[in-house]
């Protein structure tokens, strides 16, 4: 069985799209990241993080997977975790505003033979915003909650003058990621070939507890 160790909306209705059955597990992760540790280390150990407690929290089971992910808006070296308020989601927006950012998104695949992970990397360019436009948007709500402040799969998709990379990982799921992860653990993704009946118990011996495939 597989588990989703997170609380996101966005990321369950996202996983429920690869056709693979799970069951989501709450978990609460402290967010911040280390002295010295780079943005994409910092959502990788996130990531791992949220996928190990999980793990712990159905008591390390043999025959289980439990999936967590981590996103973070990071513009230069800065990243903008989710706004504790609305007066910090408008200062978070402005910044963006008529700038290209990164979005950073991994995640973890857990089993008993140890760990996956991918991450996906995505530039996104923001069109110029004038502070009515920012208060507007604030004013909605959708700020909340995400990180950035801005939600691309909402009204800030309007605010998106480019973006190279993956959407759903900037929602916060990396699709192609997240279904090469699955595959790779033996579990039959939707739009691909059923995986060969020795699969998963292979992979199962295969990834090295700290087993790590990039992509992006
Ligand atoms: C940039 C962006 C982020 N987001 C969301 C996705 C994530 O829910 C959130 C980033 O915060 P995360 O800490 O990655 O996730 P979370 O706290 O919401 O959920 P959990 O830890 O339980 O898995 O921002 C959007 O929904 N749309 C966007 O365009």
């Amino acid at each position: 069985m597989l588990h989703l160790a997170s609380k996101s909306p966005r990321r369950r209705e996202l996983l429920a799209r690869l056709g693979v059955p799970f069951a989501p597990l709450d978990v609460d992760i402290p967010e911040a990241p280390l002295p010295d540790e780079t943005p994409k280390a910092y959502v990788c150990r996130v990531a791992r993080e949220k996928a190990a407690a999980g793990w712990r929290l159905l008591g390390a089971p043999v025959q289980d997977a439990v999936l967590g992910a981590d996103t973070e808006v990071v513009l230069g070296d800065e990243v903008f975790g989710k706004p504790r308020d609305a007066d910090a989601a408008a200062a978070m927006l402005r910044r963006l505003s008529g700038r290209t950012h990164t979005v950073i998104s991994a995640v973890t695949l857990r089993t008993a033979a140890g760990e996956r992970q991918a991450v996906s990397v995505s530039e996104v360019t923001f069109t110029g915003l004038a502070d009515a436009d920012v208060v507007a948007y604030v004013a909605g709500g959708e700020p909340m909650g995400k990180a950035g402040g801005y939600a691309i799969q909402g009204g800030a998709e309007a605010f998106v003058a480019h973006l190279a990379g993956s959407y759903s990982g900037v929602v916060g799921l990396p699709l192609f990621e997240t279904a090469a992860l699955l595959r790779a653990g033996g579990f039959a993704v939707a739009g691909f070939a059923a995986p060969e009946p020795r699969a998963r118990a292979g992979s199962a011996a295969s990834p090295s507890p700290a087993a790590t495939a990039s992509t992006g």
